[in-house]
């Protein structure tokens, strides 16, 4: 079944409870920053087996010493949609045990 699209004002409302990540572009996006770009590394190699857990994939970029995010839901039309929320949220709880910020 597709997902639903949320609205505008929902997306707002549930960024509000999520510091750090914005909405660009029709995606929910985020950049972390590590100390080392092996951390940063590790991060992405962490962020993915919870994405394939969830079965729902971020775009990752990992730099040197970053790794961003951004995630839309293709099966909405490329829309953001309480998917792409519960992957934020399982990202920022274990991004701390990675140093991020
Ligand atoms: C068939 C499979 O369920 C879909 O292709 C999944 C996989 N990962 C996905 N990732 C993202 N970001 N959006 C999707 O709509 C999506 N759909």
């Amino acid at each position: 079944m597709p997902s639903e699209p949320l609205s505008q004002k929902e997306i707002e409302d549930r960024l509000r409870e999520l510091p750090g990540w914005a909405f660009e572009d029709d995606h929910l996006v985020r950049t972390y920053r590590l100390a080392t770009h092996r951390a940063a590394s590790a991060l992405v190699s962490h962020i993915a087996v919870v994405q394939d857990e969830l079965n729902h994939h971020s775009d990752l970029t990992l730099g040197y010493d970053t790794v961003r995010l951004s995630v839309n839901s293709h099966d909405a039309g490329g829309l953001v949609t309480e998917k792409d929320f519960d992957l934020a949220e399982r990202v920022e709880s274990l991004v701390p045990a990675h140093g991020a910020s």
